[in-house]
């Protein structure tokens, strides 16, 4: 069940292939050559018939695999267009431009050269990878709006267009184009294919990313001794420092099997299914309790409870206040009810250990959840706060301070606003102004400021520099400072713990589980599995995996009911 890759940020990547070359094993120009082997080899296996290629190659080594591409395209029977920048490319750039050259020329990467040529069957982007720093200028940055749409008809491109590593100015680490607002937008260069080597890389999952790689293949060039791996996957000798481990769950794409952690992912089905020897017991399968609110505000919590059973907790109770009892009647008649009015009373309920995982958050009231989270912070028991339990720790340093490492917030974009707002105000830097009201142009003063704010905001996104602060960098920081797991939700859901592990998953294949109540069931899957005993980073990533193909299971007119009912059917067919 549980598929996870290793992810590396640019720097890893770098200090990686630094240690591979310094070992005398291994040149760059061997890896240069074997990731544009790697791109050419995907090129021709969707393009059975050799056509038009145009080749763009930039002034670092991204540019040197596009010189690389464009010889192997050129062997294979391919038209070969080669457009290059002036700049002094390194040695082994130099000397993969220079073999090219033995076979044909470099126009320059203008936009009149490009214009010029007869439209390609396909466009290789090989301008800027990893070593992207700061936002493209100039030619080069008309040469990139104009693939990415102000040619007028981008989907031209966006089929054609084959991104080595990356669609350029995209950052690795962040995902986010630097120089640009981050959110979608008209210019933003999308590829049909992007080639990346050896791992993926944060910017390919997080923010603009998925959708502007495009199908992601990762290549494997032959790092895999001088990669850091989990002890649990086998050591292998490295020269590198360890770094915290970051994963890409259930990956949407292509990876070589060497990077899969097939084992994991077979026990973790069984356990899902209760199948381990010694799971026999309801309570050796945990009693979860779900804190519900008050009078016409139950159904979040229930479909928390539902969640959770489905998810397999021996024993889940719903605790809303005694008023409310009467609404939750109906079935699902396995859940049972306890009113908690005060925390007296749930101090009382906690006082069985066998009450092992708590869920407070969804559609509890803000004025409840705060007065209930000092008796079940203080439990000190695996406990998850979503919603309006966010909510009422924004408001209160104290309740801040009791959160400990069994936590798990779950917070989408703006309840992480309120929780962290500085760290939210980094992830949006530079935000752009607000929009200026209907009658703004009639009033010459407020024009002027207006056009001063655009302006100011214009000259912030040309200072962005790379890497830029990412979601990753986001969730950890908010994991270390809190001391608890911190989910951020969203297509690209960041899970981090404080000591630096973190997982990201993409759901960005289903989008229709963007719909009201799914966050409930997510909180009450990952109750479910803490109360079935996981560590809260794994129970917050598996619920995050299930939640997913449940949603891919159902598909588009999902509601949230439907995520609980559709946890069957996810765990008879783990694989798939
Ligand atoms: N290392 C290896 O062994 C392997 C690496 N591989 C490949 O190398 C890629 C990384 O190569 P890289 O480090 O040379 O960076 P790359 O992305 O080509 O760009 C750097 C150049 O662009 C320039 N530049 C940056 N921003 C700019 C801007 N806004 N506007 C204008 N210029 C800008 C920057 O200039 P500078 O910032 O120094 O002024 C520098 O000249 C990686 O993605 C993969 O494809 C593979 O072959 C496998 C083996
Ligand atoms: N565009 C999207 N594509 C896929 N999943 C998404 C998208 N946007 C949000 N999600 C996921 O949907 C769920 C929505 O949760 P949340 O925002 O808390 O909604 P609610 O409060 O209505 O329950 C989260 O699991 C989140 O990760
Ligand atoms: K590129």
């Amino acid at each position: 069940m549980l598929h996870g890759t290793e992810i590396l940020t640019t720097a890893q990547m770098r200090a990686i292939e630094s240690a591979a070359m310094a070992s005398g094993q291994v040149t760059g120009a061997e890896l240069m050559e074997r990731a544009g082997r790697a791109v050419a080899g995907q090129i021709r296996l969707r393009w059975a018939r050799p056509g038009l290629v145009a080749v763009l190659c930039g002034p670092g080594n991204n540019g040197g695999d596009g010189y690389v591409v464009a010889r192997l395209l050129h062997q294979a029977g391919w038209q070969v267009r080669v457009l290059g920048m002036e700049n002094r490319p390194g040695p082994d750039a130099a000397r993969m431009k220079a073999e090219w050259q033995a076979l044909g020329p470099v126009l320059p990467l203008t936009q009149d050269a490009l214009r010029a040529g007869p439209d390609a069957d396909v466009y290789v982007d090989a301008v800027f990878g990893t070593g992207l720093t700061r936002p493209p200028e100039g030619e080069i940055a008309a040469i990139l709006d104009y693939l990415g749409g102000s040619g007028g008809d981008w989907a031209f491109f966006r089929e054609r267009l084959v991104a080595v590593d990356c669609p350029s100015g995209l950052c690795l680490d962040s995902g986010a184009f630097p120089g640009r607002p981050r959110e979608p937008g008209d210019f933003d260069l999308r590829a049909r294919l992007t080639v990346a080597f050896d791992s993926p890389k944060p910017g390919h999952l997080l923010e603009r990313g998925p959708e502007c790689c495009g199908e992601l293949v990762i290549a494997d060039i032959g790092l895999a001794a001088w990669r850091i791996r989990q002890p649990n996957e086998g050591a292998t000798p490295s020269s590198i420092t360890r770094f915290p481990a970051v994963e890409a769950l259930w990956p949407g794409f292509a990876v070589p099997d060497s990077r899969r952690y097939p084992m994991a992912a077979r026990r973790q089905a069984s356990w899902l299914r209760k199948q381990e020897a010694g799971s026999g017991h309801k309570f050796s399968h945990g009693h979860a309790l779900i804190v519900a609110g008050g009078p016409a505000r139950g159904g979040a919590a229930r479909l928390s409870a539902r969640a959770a059973l489905r998810i397999g907790a021996g024993l889940v109770t719903l605790a809303p206040p005694a008023e409310a009892l009467p609404e939750h009647a109906g079935p699902p008649d396995a859940l049972m009810r306890r009113g908690v009015d005060d925390p007296a009373a749930l101090r009382d309920m906690l006082a069985d250990p066998r009450v092992n995982a708590l869920c407070i958050g969804p559609g509890c009231g803000v004025e409840r959840a705060a007065a209930l989270l000092p008796a079940i912070l203080g439990a000190g028991r695996a406990t998850v706060l979503d919603a309006d339990a966010l909510t009422a720790l924004s408001r209160d340093p104290g309740l801040m301070a009791l959160l400990h490492e069994n936590c798990v917030l779950t917070p989408h974009a703006g309840e992480f606003g309120r929780v962290f707002p500085d760290l939210a105000e980094r992830l949006e830097h530079p935000r752009p102004p607000a929009a200026g009201g209907r009658d703004q142009a009639s009033d010459p003063a407020r024009m002027a400021r207006r056009l001063a704010e655009l302006a100011a905001y214009r000259e912030a996104l040309a200072k962005m520099r790379g890497p830029l602060y990412s979601r990753l960098d986001a969730a950890r920081d908010a994991a270390a400072r809190c001391g608890a797991v911190v989910l951020l939700k969203g297509p690209d859901t960041v899970i981090a713990a404080p000591d630096g592990r973190a997982r990201i998953h993409s759901a960005f294949d289903v989008p229709w589980l963007a719909t009201a109540g799914a966050g409930d069931v997510l909180a009450g899957i990952i109750a479910g599995l803490l109360a079935r005993g996981l560590p809260a980073l794994d129970a917050a990533s598996l619920g995050t995996l299930v939640h997913a193909r449940a949603a891919r299971h159902v598909g588009p007119g999902l509601i949230a009911d439907d995520l609980p009912e559709a946890l069957p059917a996810v765990l008879r067919r783990p694989g798939g």
